[in-house]
């Protein structure tokens, strides 16, 4: 059977490819990668479309999203002139190399995307690992609410993220697949 959800993600080197992987380990969601290109694989637009919920993942260059997730959303332009995207679930995730790295803008491009489309936008429902005993290994160690952030150092491979990260994408996906189930 067709998952519900769909992820619609870029990935210049593989790291946001990883969180993707994640997110749909959490949620069951089918995976549509954005290519080189700015281009959805053939059946992209057709599975966005018989979605409930779609998320959208991006990493952040130079504080937004990447030119190819930026064309994607451009060439949304015209899913949104009939609103066809319209009460679907919508969620977004990044992934940078600085803890930091302005993540929050490229979730807020995101979440503007999905407000456009008048989509309903899911956060990620997790309390923050902010204590003096959390560990950079422990879940939502990046402590964000408003979509998932998952930061690699930028000399490291996709196979030497943080676990945590990962283990939070996947909590952030069973999220998404709950409120999938909730809202029908
Ligand atoms: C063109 C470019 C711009 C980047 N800008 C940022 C940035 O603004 N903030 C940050 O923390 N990292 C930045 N990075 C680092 C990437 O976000 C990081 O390497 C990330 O893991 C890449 O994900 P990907 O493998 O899915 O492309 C940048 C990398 C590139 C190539």
């Amino acid at each position: 059977m067709t998952s519900p959800i769909s992820i619609v993600f870029h990935s210049g080197y593989g790291h946001t490819a990883k969180v993707a992987q994640a997110v749909a380990q959490g949620s069951g969601a089918t995976l549509l990668a954005i290519n080189e290109q700015g281009e959805l694989p053939p059946e992209g637009w057709d599975s966005l479309a018989a979605s409930r919920a779609i998320v959208f993942g991006s990493p952040t260059y130079m504080g937004s999203v990447s030119w190819q997730f930026k064309k994607f959303m451009d060439t949304s332009s015209a899913v949104w002139a009939r609103q066809g995207w319209k009460d679907k679930l919508a969620a977004g995730f990044t992934n940078s190399a600085g803890i930091n790295g302005d993540k929050l803008s490229t979730l807020h491009t995101l979440f503007t995307l999905s407000q456009q489309h008048a989509m309903l936008w899911v956060s990620t429902g997790m309390m923050p690992s902010n204590a003096k005993a959390s560990a950079r290994d422990d879940v939502n160690y990046l402590a964000s609410f408003a979509g998932l952030m998952t930061a690699t150092p930028a000399d490291a491979t996709p196979d030497e993220m943080v676990a945590g990260d990962l283990e939070t994408a996947r909590l952030f996906g069973q999220r998404i697949a709950d409120s999938v189930r909730r809202l029908g």
